[in-house]
């Protein structure tokens, strides 16, 4: 069913928006790219970051984050160009008490113009308070994996699918996107490798039920190209390319390599928090997401459009790293912090 035939190539034009990258040479090496390059030609020519720092990248904090210094966040990461940001989730305040705010940020947010503001929603009660809140997009995030679905949401994959297909049901009547995640899409804490048809398997769920957007993640950060490629290339049997996102943490370091492979495969869409900054509750050991300064300054190399101001999106990475009491930790924003220093001696 899913075509492999990547739908963005270079120079193809592009659908979607394009604002003024920063070219400031601080912050972009212009790309020499040659688009017909053998390796470099299916890549996108515009990759939709849907940034996800304000949810994925605070739910592991331990201590409370004041809503207003998530509001200010998801601003400034507007303000940079990123036109997704993951607002919040509405789950249960026992499970996630750094998100138990998510009312108020939803409040906060509701004139911010210039990006979408999906949240997560496991069941239909996270739904209804969503769309009370104000909430325009919902995600449901479903597991790969049967013991993270238990410790994550509470339930087996299939009770979770079945509590999903409520969600999107719901979501339909009111015309609301339903974005669907599915965490342990390489490997799992507890089970170890995960196996690509498992994955195919839920992401047929999820896209038979009415998900627009299918996020595979790579929960714990254990993949590597060579486990990546044949769990794309399972899924991309059962759903449409074009529907399918990435999602990498980055334990092994191994986030960008993956990014870069699932681009090569035709992936457009791409996940990641700012500053790095994430992991998952019921994921010991997990690191944090890719940081997105890092796959916009990958991206930028590769002549491929983002519409993020890279300089901007650093001062929004700065000032939560400030709130949070550690340095920025972006391979960018540590890489461009020495430049400066060794500039001024
Ligand atoms: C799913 C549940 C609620 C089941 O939790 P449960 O305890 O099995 O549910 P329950 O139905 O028995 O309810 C227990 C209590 O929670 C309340 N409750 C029930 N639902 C809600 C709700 N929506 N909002 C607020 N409250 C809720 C409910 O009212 C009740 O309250 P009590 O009577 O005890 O006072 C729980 O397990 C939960 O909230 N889990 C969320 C865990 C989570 O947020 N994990 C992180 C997100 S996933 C992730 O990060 C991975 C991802 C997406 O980034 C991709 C990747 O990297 O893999």
């Amino acid at each position: 069913m899913g075509s492999r035939a990547p739908k963005l190539l270079h120079g193809n034009g592009n659908r979607s928006p394009i604002n003024k990258q920063s070219t400031s040479s601080a912050y972009h090496y212009s790309s020499n790219c040659n688009p017909t390059n053998q390796v470099l030609r299916n890549l996108p020519a515009y990759v939709n970051i849907v940034e996800v720092g304000p949810r994925d990248g605070l739910q592991n904090e331990k201590e409370i984050v004041p809503t207003a210094v998530k509001v200010q966040l998801i601003k400034m990461l507007v303000s940079s160009g990123l036109n997704v940001v993951e607002a919040t989730s509405f789950v249960s305040p026992k499970w996630v008490p750094q998100l138990a705010d998510a009312k108020d940020v939803m409040d906060a947010i509701r004139n911010v113009q210039g990006a979408r503001f999906p949240v997560l929603t496991p069941n239909l009660k996270g739904f209804e308070a969503a769309i009370s809140a104000g909430a325009k997009e919902v995600a449901i995030f479903a597991s790969a994996s049967e013991s993270f679905s238990k410790s994550n949401i509470n339930c087996s994959i299939e009770d979770s699918l079945a509590r999903f297909t409520d969600v999107a049901s719901a979501a339909k009547e009111l015309s609301v996107p339903v974005r669907g995640y599915i965490s342990c899409v390489v490997g799992c804490p507890v089970e170890g490798t995960v196996p690509p048809s498992k994955v195919a398997y839920v992401a047929k769920q999820l896209f038979d039920m009415g998900c627009s957007e299918i996020s595979l993640g790579d929960t714990i950060g254990v993949g590597t190209p060579g486990t990546v490629i044949p769990m794309l290339e399972n899924v991309m049997n059962v759903v449409p390319l074009d529907k399918l996102a990435v999602h990498f943490h980055d334990t092994y370091g191994q986030a960008l390599s993956n990014i870069l492979t699932s681009l090569q495969m035709g992936i457009s869409t791409v996940d990641s928090s700012v500053s790095g900054l994430g992991g998952c509750p019921y994921a010991k050991g997990a690191s944090g997401n890719v940081a997105t300064e890092d796959v916009v300054y990958m991206l930028n190399g590769l002549g491929i459009q983002t519409n993020v101001d890279l300089e901007k999106l650093m001062l929004a990475g700065g000032f939560i790293c400030k709130h949070l009491k550690r340095p920025p930790s972006s391979k960018t924003a540590v890489a461009l912090s020495s430049k400066k220093a060794n500039s001024k001696l």
